[in-house]
């Protein structure tokens, strides 16, 4: 090391940071220059010092471990462990039926083959006894300079043929006195099975190598070819990425793989750190090219983040088959019978590793938006029909295109429209006004309750239950809602009863799920699309609506349902279950389907007494001046001259008055259910029904049950006449 006479100045305290050299750099790493001064090796500090290691503790090192699950994922839960089972059980009894269906064939094949094969066996017991073996020995020693050695050959030779010979002749004819023996002694079928396996043994026997008797296969490997970590660098360096292509021409493993390339559910996954300085989202924008580059449809390919990491953590899956192509599991709401609680989550749809996502619609706004023909109809249709399998859910369903996709839900439905008409429209306004009243009743109620009833001031699943507070959960489904908020007259209205239910409804029960087409400030303004708490976004074309849909920003985080294909239907990004946004696939219920399912669940209605509104023949009427029903003038009818009565007896006489309006209410099983649907359909004139007392027609005996009395009926009539007047 040169050594200068500055030297002699620098200060004692002075400390350099080198870089050690590389093994194959052949020249000492030279002093650092410290404001001008040159400092020798003595004082300097190696940057990196490979005796230092890390820095980490053993401790520390292990903690940076990832855990990989002791448990496979296919045995996670009961429900997958069954699915399990029940594609094995399903592959190998498709296996047995597909060979017993052709097991004629393959028989007809052995017995055409046999011959052949008692030929090949007669010739190879011909080259047994005959030696044939030692041929060549022997006539590669018939020379002058080896007799001997060919005498003993031929000597060995004709030992053995003669024993050969013997051993044959014995077991020949044992063999022809089996055959003429056996008959007669053993049962019928155990000589047919000796004589098949016989045939069978020859078939075999006389079977080509290239001509098989089994020549088909009963199921194909479908799997595409493993992922390796070469065809991942390949991929990644076409993608016109300038930091990975610098990257790795300076150094071939610029791209880090952080883990094996295993599999993951049906397909592989690669973990990866890209090269310093290049972010995932480079990666997800090109992601039709990264397809092109590993041969793979863009259905398979599905490059993600790990933010939790860092932002050039690259998780890599490459499923098996095109995500939109991909079997599904069956829908565990599909099964007859099933039911949901609306504050647990519920299986919404499947990701690309056919996993179920599940999704709480309960103390959630959410907002689906897509570009048309990609599914969002049906996204909505499947969260309507998950909400109306639980039968406290009060239903809305609104279909502003017009085309009756929501119908199916019409029979459960407590509001529902299809069309935007001026009657539409003001029907819609009215039973937003009411649930604008509902939302401040329900504020009260949650208000006033004992602190240990509602600890959280919302709703819980014992205080919806509850039929007497009235808080069960209210599902608002709007599809092409932009129609709502671009209208002339009550435009405004909707913008700010929605901008309302979306923030203070969940909390008190009220989930408003909006779809739209065409998500812009427009569609859905943004006081409703910032405080949506759940987000379905299909195939978009821009990031503008991406980010409309998915929140500000979703689209630099890389959360782009641009890149979806236009095959996609029914996949989009979900974001608000789970921390991270994640790819969805929804369940295809078609309106076949789905009027099954409703039908279902309006039977456990019916029984819970919980059918009301539209689905009960009682519906709302835009304006209540505008009221054409006769449930009042019906009801006083069913009263009579009585001052009060029970709400079963009420609905008994409208049922024997009116059978085509209330004969459905009549049918209830219970006296408690009938009375329900009175109370509900009662509701909008602002009656409540109470314990009054009355006496069984039957028995005579006296009792308190739920019921109305005269006065409040004449005077919701008197109310609703005089307003009808004043106009
Ligand atoms: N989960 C799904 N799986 C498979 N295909 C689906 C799924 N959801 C929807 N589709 C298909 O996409 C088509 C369009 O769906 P849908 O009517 O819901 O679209 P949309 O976005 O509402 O269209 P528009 O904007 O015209 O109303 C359906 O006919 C159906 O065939």
């Amino acid at each position: 090391m040169t050594t200068t006479h500055e030297e002699e100045n620098v200060p004692s305290n002075v400390v350099a940071f080198v870089r050690p050299a590389a093994p194959s750099d052949p020249v000492e790493p030279t002093p650092d220059v410290l404001d001008g001064e040159i400092v020798d090796d003595k004082s300097a500090v190696l940057v990196d010092d490979s005796k230092q290691g890390d820095g980490s503790s053993w401790l520390d090192r292990l903690r940076s471990q990832e855990r990989h699950p002791i448990i496979p994922p296919y045995l996670k839960t009961v429900a997958e462990a069954k699915e399990a089972v029940k594609w094995v059980g399903r592959h190998y009894t498709h296996k047995v039926g597909y060979h017993a269906a052709r097991s004629p064939l393959y028989g007809l094949k052995l017995a055409v083959r046999a011959p052949v094969g008692l030929f090949a066996l007669m010739a190879a017991a011909g080259r047994y006894v005959s030696d044939a073996e030692g041929r060549v020995a022997r006539s590669q020693t018939a020379t002058a300079d080896q007799a001997e050695l060919y005498l003993r050959l031929s000597d060995q030779r004709n030992r053995r043929v003669a024993f050969r010979t013997a051993l044959v002749a014995v077991l020949g004819a044992v063999g022809v006195l089996l055959v003429m023996i056996l008959p007669g002694v053993l049962p019928g079928w155990v000589v047919w099975a000796c004589g098949l396996v016989a045939i069978g043994l020859l078939g075999k026997l006389g079977s080509p190598k290239d001509n098989p008797v089994v020549s088909s296969r009963a199921v194909t490997d479908t799997r595409a070819a493993k992922l390796t970590s070469d065809a991942v660098v390949q991929a990644l360096s076409v993608l016109g990425i300038a930091g990975i292509n610098q990257a790795l021409s300076k150094d071939p493993n610029a791209i880090r793989f952080v883990a094996p390339i295993h599999r993951d559910g049906p397909g592989w996954r690669a973990e990866v750190d890209l090269p310093s300085g290049v972010v995932v989202t480079d990666v997800i924008e090109r992601r039709a090219r990264l397809a092109s580059a590993l041969s793979r449809p863009l259905g398979c390919v599905w490059p993600e983040g790990n933010a939790e990491v860092h932002p050039g953590r690259l998780v890599l899956w490459v499923g098996n088959e095109d995500m939109s192509r991909a079997t599904q599991p069956a829908w565990p709401l599909r099964k007859p019978g099933a039911t949901v609680d609306l504050f647990k989550a519920q299986p919404f749809g499947t990701d690309q590793r056919g996993r179920w996502v599940a999704i709480t619609l309960m103390f959630v706004s959410m907002v689906i938006g897509a570009v048309p023909r990609m599914g969002k109809t049906f996204t909505l249709r499947e969260l309507l029909i998950i909400a109306s399998l639980d039968p406290r859910a009060e239903l809305h369903a609104y279909d502003l295109k017009g085309t009756g996709d929501l119908s199916p839900l019409a029979p459960v439905a407590h509001r529902y429209r299809a069309g935007d008409d001026p009657e539409d429209i003001e029907y819609a306004i009215a039973d937003l006004r009411a649930l604008r009243e509902e939302l401040r009743r329900r504020a009260k109620v949650i208000r006033e309750l004992p602190k240990d009833l509602c600890p959280e001031n919302k709703v819980t699943p014992d205080l919806s239950s509850k039929k007497s507070l009235g808080l069960h959960p209210i599902v608002i489904g709007v599809d092409e809602c932009q129609v709502w908020f671009e209208h002339s007259d009550y435009g405004k209205e909707f913008e700010e009863i929605c901008t309302d239910l979306v923030k203070r409804g969940p909390a008190l029960g009220i989930i408003l799920i909006l779809a739209t087409q065409r998500p812009d400030a427009k569609s859905i303004p943004t006081g409703i699309a910032a405080n949506a708490i759940m987000r379905y976004c299909l195939k978009v074309s821009g990031q503008v609506e991406n980010d409309m849909v998915l929140g500000t920003s979703a689209y630099k985080n890389g959360v782009r349902a641009t890149t979806l294909s236009f095959r996609d239907k029914g996949i989009g990004y979900l974001k608000g279950e789970g921390d991270e946004p994640q790819i969805v696939r929804g369940v295809y219920i078609d309106a076949p389907e789905a009027e099954r399912l409703v039908a279902g669940a309006r039977a456990r209605r019916v029984a819970a007494g919980r059918l009301s509104g539209y689905a009960a023949g009682v519906d709302l009427s835009p304006d209540d001046s505008q009221d054409t029903s006769t449930l009042l003038a019906d009801v006083l009818t069913a009263i009579g001259d009585n001052d009060k009565a029970w709400s079963e007896s009420i609905v008994d006489r409208l049922a024997e008055l009116r059978p085509d309006t209330y004969g459905a209410w009549a049918e209830l099983p219970t006296g408690a259910a009938k009375a329900t649907q009175l109370a509900s359909a009662l509701k909008p004139y602002g009656i409540s029904t109470k314990q009054v007392w009355g006496t069984a027609p039957d028995t005579g005996k006296g009792a308190n049950r739920m019921g109305v009395k005269h006065e409040w009926i004449a005077d919701a009539l008197t109310d609703r006449d005089q307003r009808g007047k004043r106009g």
